[in-house]
């Protein structure tokens, strides 16, 4: 029923967008990269307990949200992005977290919503005409590759029985269905990953997904639920253990010291020439 239009697994290999490293690889004739990316970074952060809330704090030196940005800008499968946040923090977002930057690819904004899923509805209404999917991103996850983003999109794009891909990781704690704290099943854990995002799908689908959840009242925690009510085939991707979303203060700890430790491994790699010199 949400089946998408038959997409051959070869268009990814051309997009070239608006970078230039992308621009040269590709040789000559640029198609329009397929993906906008919604990063929702509208959430008040209740659980983190900044007044300000927690997108703009500053993590390894750059505002939480900021990373989000940058690992999508550099993907050349995405062609736009949609930063959702309130109306009231726009300008303080363009200036922290946006302008600073060397982003290549445009961004434009959305009003946020009451709850995460009104936000992805309005980053997806706001998805400007032409892009045909949408990766909807959790702002407060500064972790994501833009490898695992593209290793999920050329996923969605190779197989057109998919409705969507969500990036995660199996589950390795042992899993417990409670009553209160009283433990009443221990399921099988071969079934269960933990969902992260991004989660890719078609726009076309994902609008049909909120209409159907506004008019039935359904309110999910991830975007992807509302397409699989929806009868849609949404497939899990693996993507880096530690995509961590940042919810609460003790999650800046492992999130800074990757980070930071990322860098450290990019510059001793350009140091001895195994790279060349990137930009962090
Ligand atoms: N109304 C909302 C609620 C959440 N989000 C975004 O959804 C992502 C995941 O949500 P979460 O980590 O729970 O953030 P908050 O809602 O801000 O946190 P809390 O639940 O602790 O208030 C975050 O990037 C957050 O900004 C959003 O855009 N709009
Ligand atoms: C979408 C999500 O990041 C998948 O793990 C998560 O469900 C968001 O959860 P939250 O309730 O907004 O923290």
């Amino acid at each position: 029923m949400m089946a998408r239009d038959e997409v051959s697994s070869s268009v990814f290999a051309g997009f070239a967008g608006q970078h230039a490293a992308c621009a040269s690889a590709s040789g000559g004739a640029v198609p329009m990269p397929p993906v906008c990316a919604v990063i929702v970074a509208g959430g008040c952060g209740s659980r983190f307990g900044n007044p300000g809330g927690k997108q703009l704090v500053n993590v390894a030196g750059r505002p939480l949200v900021a990373w989000s940005i940058m690992a999508f800008d550099r993907s050349c499968l995405v062609g736009h992005i949609v930063v959702v946040c309130p109306a009231e923090k726009r300008a303080e977002m363009r200036r922290l977290a946006i302008d600073p930057f060397d982003f290549k690819t445009p961004i434009t904004f959305a009003d946020a919503g009451e709850t995460r899923q009104d936000s992805t509805a309005s980053g997806i209404d706001a998805v400007p005409m032409g892009f045909e999917y949408a990766a909807i991103h959790d702002g407060a996850r500064p972790l994501i590759t833009t490898g695992a983003i593209d290793h999920a999109i050329q996923v969605l794009l190779a197989d057109c029985s998919l409705d969507g891909v969500v990036c995660g990781q199996p589950a390795i704690d042992t899993l417990k269905i409670v009553d209160g704290e009283r433990i009443v099943e221990t399921p099988p854990r071969s079934m269960y990953w933990a969902a992260q995002t991004p989660q890719i799908f078609s726009v076309e689908v994902m609008r049909r997904a909120h209409a159907a959840a506004v008019a039935e009242g359904f309110v999910g925690t991830d975007d992807a639920s509302l397409v699989e009510r929806m009868g849609g085939v949404v497939q899990c991707v693996a993507s880096p253990r530690d995509n961590l979303k940042v919810t609460v203060p003790e999650d800046l700890r492992p999130v800074t010291a990757i980070l930071l430790g990322r860098m450290s491994d990019a510059e001793s790699a350009q140091d001895t020439g195994v790279m060349p010199r990137v930009q962090l």
